[in-house]
């Protein structure tokens, strides 16, 4: 593996090594936090095909990326199994020089079907989405009523393709806020990483508030109450979910505090929209758009250029200056489905 030829860095000094990569502003599911239904709905514009990043466009790119410094991708979405030969995606990344960690986030629907053929094209990890054990509830999140149960078993059929998994679970308080403790309780038993995510103010439709936020410091609490957990170092410099393990096990769990405990000053993530805009913030309303150059018949060294630039002028810090403030800032954001979350 080739070292970067240049990192670059920030305004605030942070250096780019991660890129989520969107391949579909589409999904099956209508979670109420992230594409509420009375939003997507039928009439709703979602990106045309044409405009989509193909998978060559998508994978030059990544190798512009890797010369700046990025070394991780994540594939994510919309939910990325809808993109049609993903696994062919996966392959062609995973060639590319530089890139030493591919992983995908997943509400796991379609899991089953792919994970083989996923973990044999060069995905290295999962991450699952799952909110409740409760049908009920996960039914009225997901809002399309889609069964727990397949969740669950898909996560098992990747497990057991040899894929490490991690479930992400976002909690809202008064909605799914009692189902911390079993689902704890589950995969501490199943040996899967869970992991809490604050819920965020992301895009401009999921109807935000702070008092619905369970503030991760009271999820710790509550866990160490019944299992004892104790802290683990952090794995690389600016990673998102702070971990824990179970006292006794090797079993980790994490919080991801964006709203509470921001982790702006080491955030090195930039987002690659499936219409290929760059965005150098989960809560940005622009991007800067690549496809028309890439298009256009831009070398490498002027895209290089033009990602490079845009790196350089990052002073984004969106989660620190909305600390403290009892609601959004109001500005306008692009959607978390479309941008990747
Ligand atoms: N505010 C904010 N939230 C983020 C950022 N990156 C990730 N998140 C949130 O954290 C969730 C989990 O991110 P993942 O991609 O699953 O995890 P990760 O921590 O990057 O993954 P690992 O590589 O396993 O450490 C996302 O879905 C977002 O909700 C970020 O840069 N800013
Ligand atoms: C946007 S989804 C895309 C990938 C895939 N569809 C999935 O759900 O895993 C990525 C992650 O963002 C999280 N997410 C979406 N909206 C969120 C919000 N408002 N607050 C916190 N996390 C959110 C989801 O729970 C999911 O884990
Ligand atoms: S969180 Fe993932 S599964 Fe849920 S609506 Fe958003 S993109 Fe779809
Ligand atoms: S709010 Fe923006 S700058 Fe802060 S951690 Fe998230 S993506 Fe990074």
């Amino acid at each position: 593996m080739g070292q970067p030829r240049d990192r670059v860095k920030d305004m605030l000094d942070r250096p780019l090594r991660d890129l989520r990569i969107s391949v579909t502003d589409r999904c099956n599911f209508r979670c109420t936090y992230c594409m509420p239904a009375e939003i997507f709905g039928a009439g709703y514009a979602f990106l045309e095909k044409e405009k989509l990043l193909t998978f060559e466009e998508i994978t030059r790119l990544t190798g512009i990326f890797t010369k700046l410094g990025v070394e991780k991708i994540r594939i994510t979405g919309g939910e990325p199994l809808l993109r049609g030969e993903l696994p062919k995606l996966i392959r062609m990344i995973d060639s590319v020089n530089g890139v030493q960690d591919i992983a995908l986030t997943t509400n796991g629907s379609l899991l089953a079907k792919q994970a083989h053929a996923l973990k044999e094209a060069g995905v290295r990890r999962v991450t699952v989405s799952l909110d409740s054990l409760d049908d009920t509830r996960f039914g009225l999140m997901n809002g399309v009523g889609y069964s727990v149960k397949k969740v669950l078993d898909n996560i098992e059929v990747a497990a057991q393709a040899g894929l490490p998994v991690k479930i992400n679970m976002v909690v809202k308080k008064g909605t799914n806020d009692e189902d911390i403790l079993p689902m704890a309780r589950y995969f501490k038993e199943k040996g899967h990483a869970l992991r809490f995510i604050e819920f965020m103010d992301v895009g401009n439709t999921n109807g935000w508030k702070l008092d619905e936020v369970v503030p991760s410091r009271t999820i710790v609490d509550m866990i160490h109450a019944e299992m004892p957990l104790e802290p683990v170092e952090e794995g690389y410099y600016g990673e998102v979910a702070s971990r824990y393990r179970y006292v006794g096990t090797n079993v980790e769990i994490g919080f991801i505090s964006s709203v509470t405990q921001p982790f702006c000053a080491t955030c090195t993530r930039a987002r690659l929209s499936a219409e290929g805009r760059l965005y150098t913030c989960l809560f940005a309303s622009k991007g800067v758009d690549l496809r028309t150059p890439l298009r256009n018949g831009a070398s490498d060294d002027d895209l290089e250029q033009l990602i490079r630039g845009t790196w350089k002028k990052r002073g984004d810090r969106y989660s620190e200056v909305r600390l403290n403030q009892s609601s959004d800032l109001k500005i306008e954001k692009a959607e978390m489905s479309y941008l990747g979350g």
